[in-house]
């Protein structure tokens, strides 16, 4: 073995055995009993052969590349979907499954629907086949973005869940880290996940060890490797030590960025499967061909393939009612945005696709837009032309359904001048039309009149139309109006069949073609827990007065075919339903409508990412009658977005509140500071999070606690090590178990109280305040009795409750306020310290106390002085009047 060889076998061996982060030039010479010089010579030669990356930084590091392995190559599939540029991708994330000893993490990073799901599949079957085929090798996929409503949920679906983690947890739940051990986690959208999950990942990835949620000893071990994939730049997104613990980061390029012949090379496979699937010779016309190659598809090769997939479904039905031999896809049975690339084209061939996916010629015509001319001159009686002309306008209308078709998107199929004429006609010519015709189906008669001019443009043997005549004499008249008005508003001539024929396109009901009417659209509602979904139907069909919104809770434990046969009999049971909207917490449920769709024989949507104020939209729609399914999914939606957008800005205000606890280990002090901490919140405090976290001791790197920060409202950091972040105050450990430590942590937390937290979220009973406040005071203070404190409360706080007109959980909130403010008052005074006992909360100055308020408050504060022989001072009286307005 050479020189060079030695250095680069022994540059792998340490890069196994040490941190991955690289070797330095001295290492390597120590290592082989070369000079340094000579080590660095070597190295920078495998640099520049592309075996070697180098790390900068001082030293200067080395890292041999996991392509660079000979083991890799040998496993590359010879051909492949994947298209040429992926190979290399493939070539690198195989090397890293092959690298000795343990695989590396892989990052995915790319634009949604550039496969990078596609290349982890690919990555695990050729792992499975070639690697391991004797044993059991899971392949475990899982998107965060499912769950990312639910952060405690999506945390426990990945490491586990221990019974009684959070509410809801009624029974131990193995993970998916479990189920992946031996094999490959995939995680999609993995910045989905919260600072905390992004932590237990990485001591996974380290360490190979992990807890379900909940347990606070157990200590598990798995040995899986991760694939992660995300969207976003995962620099800005993952948390610094994870995002650094991958050392293969694989992008996987746009369409936009591959070549016309990658690009030819997914569509001919993608057809090919189709024809595969039909069993049919497949053919496509060249215009249809030429539009998939160059439309934007900005959903990259996800969205190719199932634009490809619903042209082949149109093609395939189309052929069924027909006679021809072959399934052949024409510009019609293209989605909205491929079409208008096809109607730009010239081209007339047609190619049949055989099942190498390859393109011969065969010479026939092209239909690119419904051929309403060759149609209607091939038929000879009044029936077959009434029924042409249907079809044809049932076909116009079909496609102006199909959701992702905007206004703009038939402003671009419609002439600008036509467009904004039949705009105009709507209102100017409202009187001639016997019914005011729907802004819609004065778009569908545009596509038409569309239709005739790129047929006279085009056809140099123009066909002619047959007259229909429509038998209804005011329809005829309506349509002779518009053809005058069209024709003086924009110079177009349409000769009398074309006139004749417009009569047709008005319908006798406006709504007819677009709505089932007499029927109404339901609304049913489907989250995760024992009673999320049922108390959210009842807050909003009590808003909305009106039964509109129907429930089903999914307790954890349910399985998917329990809900998915209970979501079934529910709409079997409903009567009178034109349609179904489902509204679902997480996204995975959203293939649920498609399979119920079939089944139940109604049509079925879905929305995602439910919340309050879009299931109070959809029942509002519901209610009015003539909305159709579309309608009220639309509203839907746009309720949940506007939410979303008007939440951003109060993003800030709700953080969560967060003690960091620090040391060297992030488990010693730092662990038992924290559970001391947790036992010293008092009920106002229990929205506080504590989370420990490891300082490095040579580098004090505070990157994880920098990144917390940007996740929650951080409070104050705690610990035996001392660090500084901006803005957020340390207290050392030492000092926190002084009195002073415990004072400064008291307040810290009053001042950043933002809304009273109460510990009982559900409406109390008005003769449950007694008892709940005592039990309450009983958990927190020491130096007063709870019994003794109610009793006064009981006694004297009536009145005052009546002044304010606290509902129940407002008053409950005052007696535990009044009571541990007693508690602290006496300890206070114990100590001869009450001078130091002044308002929590900012007083600004500008409070004025009206006497009346002073002569309500006195009996109460006199007789809690009296009884604890205490004095309450100006500042904290002022301080409980503004708190109980
Ligand atoms: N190179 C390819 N060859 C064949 N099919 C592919 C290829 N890349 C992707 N696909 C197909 O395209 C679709 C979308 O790909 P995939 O789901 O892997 O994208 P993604 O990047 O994971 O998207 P997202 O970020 O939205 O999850 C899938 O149906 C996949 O099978």
């Amino acid at each position: 073995m050479s020189k060079i060889d030695d250095i680069f076998h022994a540059l792998i061996k340490l890069n196994q055995q040490d941190v991955p982060e690289g070797i330095d030039a001295s290492q390597i010479s120590r290592k082989l009993g070369i000079d340094r010089s000579t080590a660095s010579r070597y190295l920078n030669e495998l640099v520049r052969q592309d075996k070697v990356v180098k790390v900068p930084g001082k030293p200067v590091k080395y890292r041999a590349k996991p392509s660079a392995s000979p083991a890799a190559s040998r496993f590359m599939p010879k051909t492949h979907g994947v298209g040429k540029s992926l190979e290399p991708i493939l070539e690198q994330a195989m090397a890293a499954f092959l690298y000795p000893t343990k695989s590396l993490p892989i990052l995915l990073t790319g634009e949604t629907g550039t496969g990078k799901t596609y290349l982890a599949e690919t990555l695990s079957k050729l792992a499975k086949k070639q690697m391991v085929p004797t044993r059991d090798f899971p392949f475990i996929v899982f998107n965060c973005a499912d769950y990312a409503q639910n952060a405690e949920l999506l945390v426990g679906q990945i490491f586990g869940i221990k019974e009684g983690a959070f509410t809801g947890a009624i029974r131990d739940q193995e993970g998916l880290v479990e189920q992946a051990d031996g094999g490959i986690l995939f995680l999609d959208e993995i910045h989905r996940l919260p600072p905390s999950g992004q932590e237990m990942l990485f001591y996974l990835m380290d360490k190979g060890v992990y807890r379900r949620l909940g347990e606070a000893i157990r200590t598990r071990h798995a040995n899986v490797t991760l694939i992660g994939a995300t969207t976003e730049d995962p620099g800005k997104v993952l948390l610094p030590t994870l995002y650094r613990r991958f050392s293969v980061k694989l992008n996987l390029p746009p369409l936009r960025e591959r070549t016309r012949e990658e690009r030819k090379v997914l569509i001919n496979h993608f057809l090919a499967e189709e024809a595969g699937k039909m069993g049919q010779a497949l053919a496509i016309t060249d215009n249809c061909r030429e539009a998939l190659l160059s439309y934007p598809c900005p959903g990259n090769i996800g969205q190719l393939k199932s634009d490809i997939q619903i042209a082949c479904a149109h093609a395939y039905l189309r052929y069924l009612k027909s006679n021809r031999e072959k399934v052949l896809i024409t510009a019609e049975d293209l989605p909205e945005e491929v079409y208008v690339y096809a109607t730009r084209s010239n081209l007339k061939q047609i190619r049949t696709i055989d099942g190498s996916g390859n393109w011969p010629e065969t010479g026939q015509d092209d239909f690119s837009l419904p051929n309403i001319y060759r149609h209607l001159a091939n038929q000879s009686d009044h029936k077959s032309l009434q029924d042409v002309i249907k079809t044809y306008i049932r076909e116009l209308s079909r496609r102006y359904h199909q959701p992702h078709v905007s206004k703009q998107g038939w402003q671009q199929l419609i002439d600008k001048d036509l467009f904004q004429a039949l705009t105009r006609a709507r209102h100017e010519l409202k009187d001639v039309f016997p019914v005011e015709p729907d802004i819609n189906q004065l778009y569908v008669i545009g596509l038409h009149l569309q239709n005739f001019r790129n047929h006279q443009k085009q056809q140099t043997n123009k066909e002619s139309l047959p007259i229909v005549i429509h038998p209804n004499v005011a329809y005829r008249r309506a349509s002779r109006h518009l053809a005058r008005y069209l024709d003086k508003e924009i110079g177009l001539k349409l000769p009398d069949e074309e006139v004749e024929l417009i009569a047709h396109f008005l319908p006798d009901r406006p709504t007819e073609v677009y709505t089932a009417s007499g029927q109404s659209v339901a609304i049913i509602l489907v989250t995760h827990g024992d009673a999320a979904a049922s108390s959210m139907a009842d807050v909003t069909n009590t808003l909305l007065g009106n039964k509109v919104i129907h429930a089903i809770d999914m307790p954890l434990n349910l399985s998917a075919s329990s809900i998915y046969e209970r979501v079934k009999e529910k709409i079997k049971s409903l009567e009178q339903v034109s349609g179904v909207l489902l509204l679902v917490d997480i996204g995975s449920l959203i293939t649920m409508g498609d399979t119920i769709r079939h089944d139940v024989d109604i049509p079925v949507k879905t929305l995602s990412c439910v919340n309050l104020p879009m299931v109070l939209e959809a029942g509002r729609k519901s209610l009015v009658t003539d909305l159709t399914l579309d309608d009220i999914y639309d509203a839907a939606k746009k309720a949940m977005t506007t939410f979303f957008r008007e939440n951003e800005a109060e993003k800030n205000i709700k953080k969560k509140r967060m003690i960091a606890t620090v040391c060297f280990t992030g488990e010693g002090a730092a662990q038992l500071l924290e559970s001391w901490l947790k036992d010293q919140l008092s009920a106002w405090d229990q929205d506080v999070i504590i989370r420990t976290v490891r300082i490095d001791p040579t580098t004090k790197d505070t990157s994880v606690l920098n990144d917390l920060k940007n996740y929650y409202d951080m409070i104050a950091i705690i610990g035996t090590v001392p660090v500084s972040i901006k803005g957020i105050p340390y207290i050392p450990a030492w000092e926190l178990l002084q009195q002073d430590g415990i004072s400064r942590m008291t307040k810290l937390l009053e001042v950043t109280r933002k809304t009273p937290v109460f510990p009982e979220k559900s409406e109390v009973a008005a003769e449950e305040i007694y008892s709940l406040a005592v039990q309450g005071l009983g958990e927190i203070v020491t130096h007063v009795n709870p019994k003794t404190v109610a009793a006064i409360l009981d006694r004297h706080l009536p009145p005052i409750r009546d002044f304010y007109s606290w509902d129940t959980d407002r008053e409950l909130g005052m007696w535990m306020h009044l009571g541990s403010l007693m508690d602290r008052i006496v300890a206070a005074q114990l100590k001869n310290d009450s001078h130091k006992l002044t308002a929590a909360i900012p007083l600004d100055g500008k409070i004025v106390i009206t006497d009346q308020e002073k002569e309500v408050w006195k009996p109460l504060l006199t007789a809690l002085e009296n009884t604890f022989s205490v004095t309450i001072s100006d500042s904290v009286e002022k301080e409980l009047i503004k708190l109980s307005r």
